[in-house]
């Protein structure tokens, strides 16, 4: 489910995001050991683990908006950074980090987002994505107005409102109840469907089970295991 008048690049099986020997240490705490990922168009890679395991460290070197302490972090095959446009313009993340104006409604950010990526005919489109995160009621509100879930949902439309080839996800499930979720799920299999390739950080292996192609499960900033969906079964609990 793309904005109109989005033309992905093709692409002749190289991965999109190549990470290689990243590691990440603040001071002398190394929160991320060294660890290489690629990811390719139309999948979903999952990222889990307990609080502090490293899942949203290596999701800020992943986007740009982080350096690696050794290795590189390759988007296309350029390093990858958020300052440069090409990450701008194909790299769509979503988190608590997302700020809001307190003076613009729900709809008026969405607006921002759409003509600042260059979306054509974005009313319909924005009305569309409204309505599939349910916040149609809420559209002239400011986000201050807006409950926790609802607040989840629309950092959630302000990555979808606009184009982008790789979608970053931290814990995109919080605040969501069972329905939303389920949505959610959807959502994100057809991001895949739509060539997107899909990078999140989650603590609910239900979310894994519905979209990942592949999981790496962390522990104190290294990699436990990694593969398909079922080597969560491997885990404690299956947790
Ligand atoms: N800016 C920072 N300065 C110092 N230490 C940091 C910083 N950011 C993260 N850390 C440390 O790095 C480790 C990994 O943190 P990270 O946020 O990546 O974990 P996480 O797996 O995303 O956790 P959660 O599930 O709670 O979001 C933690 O021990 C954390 O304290």
């Amino acid at each position: 489910m793309t904005p109109p008048g989005t033309a992905r690049t093709p692409r002749g099986g190289e991965p999109l995001l190549r990470l290689s020997g990243v590691s990440r240490s603040y001071g002398e705490r190394q929160a991320l050991h060294p660890l290489d990922l690629e990811l390719f168009p139309g999948t979903c890679t999952a990222l889990f683990g307990h609080n502090g395991s490293g899942k949203s460290t290596l999701l800020r070197l992943a986007c740009g908006r982080d350096r690696p302490t050794t290795g590189t972090a390759l988007f296309d095959g350029r390093p990858v950074d958020e300052d440069d446009p090409q990450v701008r313009a194909r790299v769509a993340v979503t988190g608590d980090t997302v700020a809001f104006y307190p003076d613009l409604t729900v709809r008026e950010h969405l607006e921002l987002i759409t003509v600042a990526h260059g979306v054509a005919a974005a009313d319909g489109w924005i009305g569309q994505v409204l309505a599939d995160r349910r916040l149609t009621d809420h559209a002239d509100q400011p986000p201050s107005a807006l409950s926790s879930g609802q607040t989840q949902a629309l950092q959630l439309a302000a990555a979808l409102v606009r184009p982008r080839d790789l979608l970053v996800l931290d814990e995109p499930e919080q605040r969501l109840d069972p329905s939303a979720r389920t949505r959610l799920a959807e959502l994100l299999r057809g991001e895949k469907a739509d060539g997107v390739a899909v990078l999140l950080a989650t603590h609910q292996a239900e979310l894994v089970h519905a979209v990942a192609d592949h999981v790496v499960v962390l522990e104190d900033g290294k990699v436990l295991l990694r593969g398909g969906p079922e080597v969560l079964h491997e885990l404690d609990g299956g947790r």
